[in-house]
């Protein structure tokens, strides 16, 4: 990786399908080792953003560069966690062939044996609690399980961008925690970067350096108490929208529906 070239840059960017604009006029740098959320109300944008970066999704204006180059489909420098959905129950793979796939899925023929390569799937399989279950096949299992191998899939090949959406349904406190946990590993042995979609910042605040908040076209970024304050969600959503904070966790209340027409370049970096 260049040195003091972002891992993301988002220039001008706007999506839009047909005539229904998302988000316009995005400005993002995300720096090496950055963890930043994604977050936003159902049908913001938030997948969309990560499918644009996968180069899976056109922008309507803009450009978008992953590590000094414009997007291209299977990226070797990406990591991805995709939504979650079942895998196949007829999979033959098991657990760790599934995460090694992360490793080598793009070559063809049969996997290399390597010890590297076997300490690094086991590394990834530990730290997200699957080891018990790393030899049995990955369509027996629960979603929660096959959630944590999605995630450990995605961070053992050591990518330079880790794009994660939603990674932490359906998992149970202790296993979100590891996940978190892991992402935040991986951007400090590696200077990966993050971008982390949630519809909870909660589990990731200890982590996040940044927030981007999409809503009703328009979004916010900056430092999560930059972001996640009463005035600047009010602001944004157009409506009040109260931002609690008890116990070191962040409520966000309020039944503010994003306005369906906002206003053109309303979206600041927030301070
Ligand atoms: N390929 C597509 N063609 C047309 N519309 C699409 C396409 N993909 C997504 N959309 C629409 O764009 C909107 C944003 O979808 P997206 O999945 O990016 O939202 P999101 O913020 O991730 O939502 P959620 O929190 O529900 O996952 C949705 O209304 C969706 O129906």
């Amino acid at each position: 990786m260049r040195s003091g070239t972002p891992a993301l840059r988002l220039s001008g960017a706007s999506l839009a399908y047909g005539e229904r604009r998302l988000w316009s006029e995005l400005d993002l740098d995300v720096a090496p080792g950055e963890f930043i959320a994604v977050l936003g109300a159902n049908g913001a944008g938030k997948s969309s953003l990560l499918k644009v970066v996968l180069g899976l999704q056109p922008l309507e204006r803009g450009t978008v560069e992953v590590v000094g180059r414009p997007v291209r489909r299977g990226d070797r420098r990406i990591g991805y966690v995709p939504q979650q959905k079942g895998l196949d129950p007829a999979t033959p793979l098991r657990a760790r062939d599934f995460v090694r796939l992360g490793l080598d899925g793009h070559r063809w023929g049969p996997l290399v044996p390597s010890r590297r390569a076997r300490e690094s799937v086991d590394r990834v399989l530990a730290a997200v609690g699957a080891t018990d279950y790393a030899d049995s096949p990955v369509g027996r299992l629960s979603g929660g399980e096959q959630q944590r191998l999605r995630v450990a899939q995605s961070v053992v090949g050591d990518p330079d961008l880790l794009l994660a959406d939603e990674p932490l349904l359906s998992l149970d406190l202790n296993h979100a925690a590891a996940v978190s946990a892991l992402f935040h590993e991986s951007r400090l042995r590696t200077g990966a970067a993050v971008v982390f979609v949630t519809h909870d910042v909660n589990p990731v605040l200890p982590y996040a350096d940044r927030v981007l908040y999409l809503a009703g076209g328009r979004f916010r970024v900056g430092t999560p108490d930059a972001v996640m304050n009463s005035a600047t969600l009010s602001d944004l959503y157009g409506a009040p929208v109260e931002v609690l904070r008890s116990g070191g966790r962040v409520l966000v209340a309020g039944g503010a529906t994003p306005s369906e027409h906002p206003h053109a370049h309303d979206h600041e970096e927030a301070s």
